[in-house]
């Protein structure tokens, strides 16, 4: 498999996408689709319940689809419907306002799993390493496969630890994709020692389905770092919230060590919050035209590591207001028309890095941004990437061991390429803001979680008459 069939609908976009100049200020309210990281768990913990569950306002991008298919194909029912909100009884994380209006809802509707089947993963990290622990759940085998950079990002600790577990895979690829998963129908579990350096989801793809095996699971992370650390809170959150247990460092337990006890999961009815990984480009474009813009249903509490833009953003010069109304919470970020750099260590916020790098690159003083050494294996190599880029337009940017440090300069026109990455294409259009002649190549790329973006950021602009 060299490219998905799995593209969620939205208008083609120019091979050269001419990203649009802001004239002025932009003030918007800009709603922001789901997050991918929710829709992506609820949607496998709905898939392993012992019953039906909803997932509202998911996030319909290539990620979330190729997750839903991908359970489609072992057996499971996903049923896609426009519904009233009004039946939502929870919040992203079991708890918050309801969301108003109607919007799409998700029936996915739990059988036993079963193989064969065959799983496209894109290029979807969750995809790629939530699913074989699911897969070796499956009464027969689980092909998976995915677009050309699936084979060169990390899988190896999620297959040997899978193996230690009991499971049988065939790595045709030594230790990364293509694999095949021989399911059995169950799987041992137990304790197991993993290296998560190189990715906090194989910690989250061994504890979303860790309950549903024999023993449950004791997850030992054993490497030197462990990135990403709210999105391993956002797994044990959403693992208790539909009904397991879960040990883990956080409330007391040993250092490293997470585990999930054997037992039936509740399927539950979630609303999916906001993606503000994805409310970055947003939030920067009040940043870097002195604007304000405005996110509605940002929620009070979340372990998303978007939540962190309040505090680094303002660190660069903005101002951000929180507020809860009857009709929910939202956020509102101000610029000052200023943009100061910073350094940051970004270790728990990886997914950050590219829009953050955008807006140092336009600062008004350096930024060093630590901490994040593993994006060398993410949908691209992120450090590179933003090097080249924000260099070919002028820039300073040189690569350290674990992260970036940017030396403004004027910046002029020119393409911006993407390299496949939607937070490349995102971060262009932020640059593109305040330098003339920015034009973004396959902007499309954005699909991957966010497929309206272009729509999204023209729309932006329209409204604020910027
Ligand atoms: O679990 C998740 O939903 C994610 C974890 C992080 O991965 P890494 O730990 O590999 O950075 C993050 O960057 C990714 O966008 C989503
Ligand atoms: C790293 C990312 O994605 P993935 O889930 O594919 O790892 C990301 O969205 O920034």
């Amino acid at each position: 498999m060299t490219e998905s069939s799995v593209q969620p609908a939205g208008s083609v976009q120019p091979a050269l996408w001419p990203a649009p100049h802001a004239k002025g200020a932009v003030e918007a309210t800009v709603t922001v689709p789901g997050s991918k990281s929710v829709t992506n768990r609820g949607l496998v913990l709905a898939a392993l319940a012992a019953e039906p569950g909803w997932l509202r306002r998911p996030l319909r991008s290539r990620d979330t689809l190729l997750m839903a298919d991908a359970l489609r194909a072992m057996g499971v029912g996903i049923e896609e419907t426009v519904s009233s909100s009004s039946a939502a009884t929870t919040g992203g994380m079991g708890s918050g306002p309801e969301p108003t209006g109607t919007g799409e809802a998700w029936r996915v509707i739990p059988s036993g799993l079963h193989g064969p089947a065959a799983v496209d993963v894109g290029n979807a990290g969750t995809v790629m390493r939530f699913l074989p622990p699911v897969a070796t759940l499956a009464d027969g085998t689980v092909r998976f496969d995915g677009d050309p950079r699936s084979y060169e990002r990390p899988l190896h600790s999620v297959i040997h630890a899978l193996r230690a577990l009991g499971a049988r895979i065939d790595d045709d690829n030594r230790g990364a994709l293509p694999l095949t998963v021989h399911g059995g129908g169950a799987l041992d579990g137990g304790p197991v020692e993993i290296d998560a350096s190189a990715s906090s989801q194989f910690v989250s793809a061994l504890l979303l389905s860790g309950a549903r095996f024999n023993q449950g699971v004791e997850v030992r992370h054993v490497g030197a770092v462990l990135p990403s650390l709210p999105h391993i809170r956002m797994t044990v959150d959403m693992l208790r919230g539909v009904g397991a247990q879960v040990d883990e460092p956080e409330s007391g337990g040993e250092p490293n060590v997470w585990r999930v006890s054997p037992s039936a999961l509740l399927g539950r009815d979630l609303t999916v919050e906001p993606d503000l990984s994805n409310a970055q480009p947003f939030l920067a474009a009040a940043l870097v035209t002195g604007g304000r813009v405005t996110v509605p249903d940002w929620p009070e509490r979340t372990t998303q590591p978007g939540d962190a833009l309040r505090e680094i953003f303002t660190e660069m010069g903005g101002s951000c207001e929180f507020s809860v109304t009857a009709g929910g919470s939202s956020l509102t970020f101000t610029g000052t028309g200023r943009i100061h750099g910073i350094d940051v260590d970004l270790s728990e916020v990886g997914e950050l890095t590219p829009g953050i790098a955008a807006v140092a690159a336009l600062a008004d003083s350096p930024s060093t941004l630590r901490g994040v050494a593993h994006l060398r294996l993410h949908e691209t190599d992120r450090l590179a990437a933003l090097t080249k880029e924000i260099n070919g337009l002028g820039g300073e940017v040189t690569e350290t061991a674990d992260g970036l440090h940017i030396r403004p300069r004027p910046l002029r026109g020119g393409v911006f390429h993407t390299y496949d990455d939607h937070r490349m294409a995102t971060a262009g259009a932020i640059i593109g803001l305040v330098v003339d002649g920015v034009e973004i190549e396959n902007v499309g790329t954005t699909a991957k979680t966010l497929p309206d973006f272009p729509r999204m950021w023209a729309d932006m602009l329209a409204g604020s008459g910027a």
